[in-house]
This record gives structure tokens, C-alpha cells and sequence, in this order.
């Protein structure tokens, strides 16, 4: 039996500001998937992280299924309706098209979907993230898959040796998706040359060269490119298999524990460390600190175990620790070079406007 892992997530309102949901649309939208565990679903587990709220589902289905996003679709619709009738922030935010049209893609919702023959132990985690961007995963991913230096298992295990495919997405596209597959180790500096620029391409999935099976995936959604314009942050959300002929569930923790700089956070215009934090945490009120949160689960026959959190041990406290440090010493420059994104990039323009109009003062 294949099994399909979809995760799918949307910002459809928070208390207080870009926060958090309220607890009665987190039960509506969990209530309307939870009907489907045992007829269309197999499973299903429900959590947020800041104000996005996420759904993890198995199935039988396969990946882009219209019933599946249907469900989903109908989840967050629901949802919206509570969060419009508890006057939260930004209700229905995500969800940029007034009709479901059979797919998610280009709805609005992040989606990240795989689907494989089930191992006999299937340990898998799931990542998400809030107030940042689709390559936000760029740098860990590529040291845990490609990296020795982070990967013990590229040197140590005769499985992973032969090095992983990377299939990348170029962010910038905006009329039809556009790919490139590299495999590493041989093209390493093409993709080092690719991923370095995390606002522009964004690692799309990652597959195990010596076993062809699928390794992870990450959503890859733009919403600027199909709203047209800024209209809440494109953060991603992943599926990663991990053990045995993937990467070690631990070795993803040293790359995390980097914290690299990532556009987004206050009004999505700026660069601050991406910090690990554990599931179900309020974005900050530190400037809207970039987060990311990863639960692992072992799977049996589609159906989930519970979840471990991954960034909930004690190790995670100190590195939060220094990454609030490194955020503080990014937001002592306030506007200042790197520490506001370029100017393409800026999702609110009201400062690229004044600049049209200083332009005519000069002389
Ligand atoms: O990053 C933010 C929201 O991100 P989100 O859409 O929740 O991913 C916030 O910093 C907002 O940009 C900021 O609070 C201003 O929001 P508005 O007043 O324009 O809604």
C-alpha cells in the first residue's frame, strides 16, 4: 500500500494581532478534519505554530488529490467563519480565491505532499514554519543532506554515500513552475550557487540517489505571485523521512541550531535568524522573529504515532538563547543595509513609492 503525507497550512486568523489562533477556530478547523479519519483520511493531527494553523494528513489518495484539498479547503473556510465571528486579526488571510477549484496550488495555502511504499519503522518529521519565506530551509536542508561536515551519515553510512538529488524551484517564475535537479555531491557548488539565494529559489524536494526514494518535500508557494501583491508571508512547511537511507532524525539539529539570517518577520521587509522553537508557540512580539517548529512522528499503516517535538529538548533552550541575541543585534540597525530586505524584495512598497517622488527633488 502507498501511503500520501500531505501538510497543509494557512494563516486565517489570530488574536491580538498576527499571533496565534484562537482556540475555538483551531477545534472548528480540527473538528471538520477529524470527521474524515477513517473514510476519506487515515489520519490526521492538527497544531500551529505563531498564527498559521497546520493540518497533517495520511492517505491513500495521492499527492494534488481534490478530495483532500477539498477537505482542507473546507477546514479553513470554517475556520475563517469563526475567526470573522470572534472579530480576529486577518481572518481568511491565506485564502486569496473566494472558490475551491479543485487544486490548492494558487488558492493561497502552503502544501507540501509525498507519497511512498511505507519501511517497516517509517520515522518522518514535519517541519513549519511562520513569518518567513519559502527558502527559508534552504541552508539546514543542504547541510544535512549534503554536507559531511554536518551529516555524519554521508560518511558513515554506505546508504547515503552516494548523495541525495536536489530538485529546486526558481521563486521568481511567476507564470508556469520552473525546475532544476542537480545531484550531490558531483554538482554541489551549483547547487551551494542556487540555494545561497533563499528569496529568489527554494529547495522543492530531495530524493535518495541510491534507492530513488523520495526524501522530503517543501511547499514552494509564493502568495505575491498570486496576489499580485504582499499579502502575509509564503513560509514554508516540509515532510522529511528520516533514518536509515535518509539522514538521522538528530543530525537535522546542529543545521537548525544555525539559525541562519532569512528574509521576513516585522511586515515581512527584513532579515532575522530563523529560530527553532517548539510546536504550538505565538509568533513573537520580538519584531515577529522568524520560527520554525518541527514535530517527528513514526508512521504504521498511514496511521500516526504521537509526536515528538523536536526543538523541546533542554539543548533547544540555549540556542534560543543565542539566537535572541543575534536577532537583537540585527535589530540595533534598525533600517539600516541587511538588516531591511533589498528593495525588491520589501513586501510593503510605501517606501519604494517615496523614493519615486524623492527622485524628482533631485537635481
Ligand atoms: O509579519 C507580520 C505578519 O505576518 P503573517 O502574515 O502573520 O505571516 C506582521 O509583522 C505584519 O506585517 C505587521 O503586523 C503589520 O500587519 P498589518 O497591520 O499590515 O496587517
Amino acid at each position: 500500500m502507498k501511503v500520501t503525507l500531505s501538510v497543509l497550512k494557512a494563516d486565517i486568523g489570530s488574536v491580538g494581532g498576527h499571533t496565534l489562533p484562537s482556540r475555538r477556530v483551531l477545534a472548528k478547523v480540527e473538528e471538520v478534519v477529524r470527521e474524515e479519519v477513517g473514510r476519506l483520511l487515515l489520519d490526521a493531527h492538527v497544531f500551529h505554530i505563531g498564527d498559521d494553523i497546520v493540518l497533517l494528513v495520511s492517505h491513500t489518495q495521492g499527492p494534488r488529490n481534490p478530495a483532500i484539498h477539498e477537505l482542507a479547503w473546507k477546514a479553513f473556510r470554517e475556520g475563517t467563519q469563526v475567526a470573522k465571528e470572534e472579530g480576529l486579526y486577518g481572518a481568511g488571510q491565506d485564502l486569496l480565491k473566494d472558490a475551491f477549484s479543485g487544486n490548492l496550488h494558487g488558492l493561497g495555502p502552503q502544501v507540501a505532499e509525498m507519497e511512498f511504499a511505507e519501511r517497516p519503522a517509517e520515522p518522518f518529521m514535519v517541519l513549519a514554519a511562520d513569518k518567513t519565506e519559502p527558502g527559508a530551509f534552504n541552508l539546514p536542508l543542504y547541510l544535512v543532506f549534503a554536507d559531511p561536515m554536518y551529516s555524519s551519515g554521508l560518511l558513515l553510512s554506505p546508504d547515503l554515500r552516494p548523495g541525495f538529488r536536489f530538485r529546486i524551484m526558481d521563486l521568481a517564475q511567476t507564470e508556469r513552475d520552473s525546475y532544476i535537479v542537480l545531484d550531490a555531491p558531483e554538482r554541489l557548488y551549483d547547487i551551494a550557487a542556487l540555494l545561497r539565494d533563499s528569496h529568489r529559489f527554494g529547495i522543492e524536494s530531495i530524493w535518495s540517489r541510491k534507492y530513488g526514494e523520495i526524501a522530503a518535500v517543501v511547499s514552494t508557494t509564493r502568495l505575491r505571485n498570486i496576489a499580485g501583491r504582499y499579502v502575509g508571508k509564503d513560509d514554508p512547511v516540509a515532510i522529511i523521512r528520516t533514518q536509515k537511507i535518509f539522514p538521522a532524525t538528530e543530525e537535522f539539529g546542529p543545521p537548525f541550531a544555525l539559525a541562519p539570517f532569512v528574509a521576513g518577520d516585522t511586515r515581512g521587509s527584513h532579515h532575522l535568524p530563523l529560530m527553532p522553537v517548539r510546536a504550538n508557540t505565538p509568533a513573537s512580539t520580538f519584531f515577529c522573529v522568524p520560527m520554525v517548529c518541527g514535530l517527528a512522528f513514526s508512521l504504521k499503516d498511514g496511521r500516526f504515532s504521537e509526536p515528538v517535538d523536536l526543538f523541546a529538548d533542554p539543548v533547544w533552550d540555549t540556542v534560543r538563547a543565542k539566537v535572541v541575541e543575534k536577532a537583537q543585534e540585527m535589530r540595533r540597525q534598525g533600517f539600516y543595509g541587511p538588516a531591511m530586505l533589498p528593495m525588491e524584495e520589501l513586501e510593503y512598497t510605501g517606501i519604494a513609492e517615496r523614493l519615486k517622488e524623492l527622485e524628482r527633488e533631485f537635481s
